[in-house]
């Protein structure tokens, strides 16, 4: 981490990092309307538009996929180079979240005309280069506009193996659903937008951001997991209901076994909770239950937004050895629930046993 700015990036950002996507019921009532003008997968385009998955995969004629993904969002840290770090692992998640490999991305920006200074646009790119670089993904262009408010993120291209894609939809009754990394970046950076959030706390979540979901998706793959996605700005419960749905299947999760950042669920109890994590909470109400024995500000957790999430994994039962092999990754990884027959979507939220 390098020594923060005079500038505060994050107060000119109105929300910050995945919390400021679109709201879920918005971005699917955009969808459904575009239906017809994107294309479904169909021949050599395996994943399109209607799938509604993390990126688009388009079979190439020797053994090979091609991925493409994009993503940006406002500050979601003060440190320019941090959040640049931070935007490249999340662009590149997308390409991990379908079992591949980055290999090239543009670079997406925009910035104030004047007032704030290009220095730290160019520490934003060079963090996030650094982050690419990490990948074995090169940043090989962009495009930058003139506008009020900082974004920042790219466009992604990456190589998968077609016959070993891992997509939304293909879940099946049994599976194990593992989360890679702990929840509570949205809670963490909101806090830090109020100032309150401490240093110990806000460098966990930052660790936990710029980490590449690289060694948990090559370890998915190698394992033969066939659905996955990452879990950003929908919140675990948000992006488990995008999979369910996707599948035709329900699930069940156990409140006690979800990873939590440090400090996040006492965040979460005292308020700062971000705007996406709010209109996450009301779009999902009629898909989740939660049982009253799970503690308010846990529930608030499992649909926090979060940037630059952990994979979510649904692991065949068979091959739950896996998990082991993650944690030797990161420690937090844990099974937290399993995928059942049921109403398509519906997510139950236990504590305990
Ligand atoms: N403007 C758009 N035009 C076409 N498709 C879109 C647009 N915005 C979102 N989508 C599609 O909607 C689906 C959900 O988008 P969303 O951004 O939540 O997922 P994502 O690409 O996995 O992003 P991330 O994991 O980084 O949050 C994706 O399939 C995405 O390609
Ligand atoms: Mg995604």
């Amino acid at each position: 981490m390098r020594e923060n700015t005079t500038v505060r990036l994050t107060t000119l950002s109105p929300g910050a990092g995945c919390a400021c996507k679109l709201p879920q019921a918005s971005l699917e009532t955009l969808m459904t309307s575009l239906n017809g003008f994107g294309a479904q997968a169909a021949d050599d385009l395996l994943v399109g538009l209607p799938e509604g998955d993390d990126a688009a995969v388009l079979r190439l004629g020797d053994g090979q996929a091609l991925i493409l993904t994009t993503d940006f969002f406002t500050p979601v840290l003060d440190d320019p180079y941090d959040w640049g770090r931070v935007a490249a692992a999340n662009a590149l998640s997308d390409v991990y979240a379908m079992g591949g490999r980055p290999v090239a991305a543009l670079n997406l920006a925009a910035w104030p005309g004047d007032g704030l200074p290009l220095d730290l646009l160019a520490d934003v790119m060079r963090g996030a280069a650094t982050k690419a670089a990490e990948g074995g993904c090169a940043v090989v262009g962009g495009h930058t506009i003139a506008d009020p408010v900082p974004k920042y993120g790219m466009a992604v291209i990456g190589l998968a193996d077609p016959d070993h894609l891992m997509t939304i939809d293909k879940v099946r009754p049994g599976d194990l659903l593992v989360l890679t990394k702990p929840l509570g970046t949205g809670v963490i950076v909101t806090a830090l937008k109020q100032d309150a959030a401490d240093p110990a706390t806000l460098a966990e979540a930052v660790a936990s951001m710029t980490t590449l979901n690289a060694n948990a998706a090559r370890a998915a793959v190698a394992a033969g997991v066939l659905a996955a996605t990452d879990v950003t700005g929908f919140g675990l419960l948000g992006h488990l209901r995008r999979m369910l749905s996707a599948s035709g299947l329900a699930a069940t999760v156990d409140a006690d076994r979800v990873p939590l950042l440090p400090d996040a669920r006492e965040l979460a109890a005292k308020g700062f909770v971000p705007g996406g994590t709010k209109a996450n909470m009301s779009f999902l109400a009629d898909w989740v239950d939660v049982a009253v024995s799970v503690d308010e500000e846990v529930a608030i957790l499992l649909h926090d937004a979060q940037t630059s999430g952990g994979l979510l994994l649904a692991v065949p039962p068979s091959a739950a050895g896996l998990v082991d092999r993650l944690r030797e990754h990161d420690r937090s990884t844990a099974v937290i629930g399993q995928a059942v027959a049921g109403r398509p979507g519906h997510i139950s939220v236990h504590a305990g046993a």
